[in-house]
């Protein structure tokens, strides 16, 4: 099982709850990290969160989790639909990944039909509203395997 894990939320998340709550309800990410925050310590693992609305900062922040983090849960926002560069990021850390999306992508424009992730994705999750990140933490918690630490 996953025995640590950084939460990943990108462009326009840190609107979460006070915009569009039709689309993404009115939980706020203060609120969505206190729970996945108390859900990781039930499940002792520790647990890191960064918010970032710039592609470049996500990226370095991946990149520092190689050496610390056994899964990443990923929100990229509409840079799932755009980023290639994050996309590289992930694959380079190789660390197991799972993406997440609060709304189905798969209901709405045609252009968040496509994920840069998806494919390289241990599991995506979309449609559950912030359900979803309680869930990707439960499945990393059960399915994710540590990688071997490089030497
Ligand atoms: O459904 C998701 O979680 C998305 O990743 C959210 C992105 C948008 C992030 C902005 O989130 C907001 C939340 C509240 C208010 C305004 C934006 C969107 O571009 C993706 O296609 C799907």
């Amino acid at each position: 099982m996953a025995r640590s894990i950084l939460l990943v939320n990108g462009p326009n998340l840190n609107l979460l709850g006070t915009r569009e709550p039709a689309l993404y309800g009115s939980t706020t990410l203060p609120n969505v990290i206190s729970l996945a925050q108390s859900q990781c310590d039930r499940l002792s693992i520790t647990f890191s969160h960064i918010q970032s609305n710039h592609e470049g900062v996500l990226i370095d922040h991946i990149h520092e989790a190689r050496s610390t983090f056994d899964a990443i849960i990923i929100n990229p926002g509409a840079l799932t639909h755009t980023s290639v560069a994050l996309r590289d990021a992930l694959l380079g850390v190789e660390i197991p990944f799972v993406e997440v999306h609060i709304s189905n992508v798969h209901k709405r424009e045609p252009f968040r039909h496509h994920s840069y992730l998806s494919d390289k994705a241990e599991a995506v999750i979309c449609g559950l509203g912030v359900y979803g990140y309680e869930a990707a933490i439960e499945f990393a918690a059960r399915c994710l395997e540590p990688k071997e630490k490089a030497q």
